[in-house]
């Protein structure tokens, strides 16, 4: 598959040697950014070309894919423009930033009448989160009633602004736990403890959600994005009959000086790196066999209406329903 790359920022580069280094089936011809040398370095990598525009590069003849890797907020633009070309197209989570510009994408997708969107939650690809699911599949700890998730970060810059939390970052967890517990969220609120010192003035930090599932299971995922101590994801899911909880990865563990310890991880791009690998790769397989796989555009829709009502609901205090139409026999499994 001949790959266009859109966004060469951080992620973007990182696909970029994702899919010319470990990714088998595809090669990234085409690569842009509104940033000239950020889209230069990164066609370096791969020896692609530089399309001076996103618009360009989705019409290049030569590119028959695109992988979206740009801020959030223009995501919507330019996946519509890859759907309208007829394009496949990875866009990078979250799918849009406003559940209005999703609602867009699934009706041009769905007049187009063919699967083109797969959403980057890559922790449907993590090998622990695969884990749990096969337990929770074979009724291993029987009906969920309850989970508890931390989503830990050890700092954010300063443009990190006391929505992201929601939109940005428990994204990730809405989207997991809508795979894993096979249903959606029914309602939102959030409550925040006094913010850390450790954080710029502007940021609500930490912030907890509280959801209610459709059939009544409650999550609580605390947010912290300055914990200062290490990138660190956790999830139990508490059932009927059992617990299941997410592995942390592996790490050896060291005994000296009087103490047992392993190390905490410190970043996402170590965190999750296999689970990108396989999210790539995964993509490029159903490309190829033509069979659509993965977080559909309606998950990257799901998810943002969950996020926005929780966004809502921090601004209001109070318990918001998520407002989710039905979802359109289009996008069944
Ligand atoms: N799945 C995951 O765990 C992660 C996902 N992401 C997501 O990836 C996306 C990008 O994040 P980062 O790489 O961290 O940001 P970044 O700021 O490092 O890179 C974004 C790039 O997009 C470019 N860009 C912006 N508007 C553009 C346009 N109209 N056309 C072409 N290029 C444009 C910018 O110049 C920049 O180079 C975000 O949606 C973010 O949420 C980021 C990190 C981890
Ligand atoms: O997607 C990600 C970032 O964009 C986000 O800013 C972080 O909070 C998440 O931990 C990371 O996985």
């Amino acid at each position: 598959m001949k790959i266009g790359l859109i966004g060469a920022g951080w992620i973007g580069e990182e696909h970029v040697k994702r899919l010319a280094g470990r990714v088998t089936g595809a090669e990234v011809v085409a690569v842009s950014d509104i940033d000239p040398e950020r889209a230069a370095a990164a066609a370096a990598i791969a020896g692609a070309r530089v399309v001076d525009t996103a618009e360009r590069l989705i019409a290049d003849p030569g590119v028959e894919a695109v992988v979206v890797t740009s801020w959030a907020p223009v995501h919507a633009e330019q996946v519509l423009a890859c759907i309208a070309a007829g394009k496949p197209v990875f866009c990078e989570k979250p799918l849009t930033t406003e559940a209005a510009d999703g609602l867009r994408i699934l009706d041009a997708e769905q007049a187009r009448g063919e699967r083109l969107v797969q959403v980057g939650f890559m922790r449907r690809y993590d090998a622990g989160y695969r884990q749990m699911k096969a337990v929770l599949d074979a009724g291993g700890v029987g009906v969920p009633l309850m989970v508890h998730c931390a989503h830990r970060n050890p700092t954010q810059p300063e443009s990190y602004h006391s929505d992201k939390p929601m939109v940005d970052t428990a994204v990730h967890e809405i989207d997991v736990l809508r795979w894993l517990l096979g249903e959606e969220f029914a309602t939102v609120q959030v409550v925040v403890p006094r913010s850390t010192s450790q954080r710029f003035p502007h940021l609500v930090d930490p912030q907890i959600l509280l959801l209610e599932t459709a059939s009544g299971a409650r999550v609580d995922v605390e947010v912290f994005v300055n914990c200062r101590y290490g990138y660190d994801i956790q999830c139990e899911i508490v059932g009927e009959t059992g617990t299941v909880r997410l592995p942390d990865p592996a790490a050896p563990l060291v005994r000296s000086e009087g103490r047992a310890s392993y190390a905490v991880v410190q970043d996402f791009p170590s965190r999750f790196a296999d689970a990108f690998d396989t999210e790539l790769q995964e993509w490029v397989d159903s490309l190829r066999s033509g069979v659509p796989a993965g977080p559909s555009a309606w998950d990257g829709y799901a998810a943002t209406v969950v996020a926005n009502a929780a966004v809502e609901a921090r601004r209001t205090g109070g318990v918001v329903a998520v407002d989710l139409p039905g979802r359109p026999a289009f996008y069944q499994e």
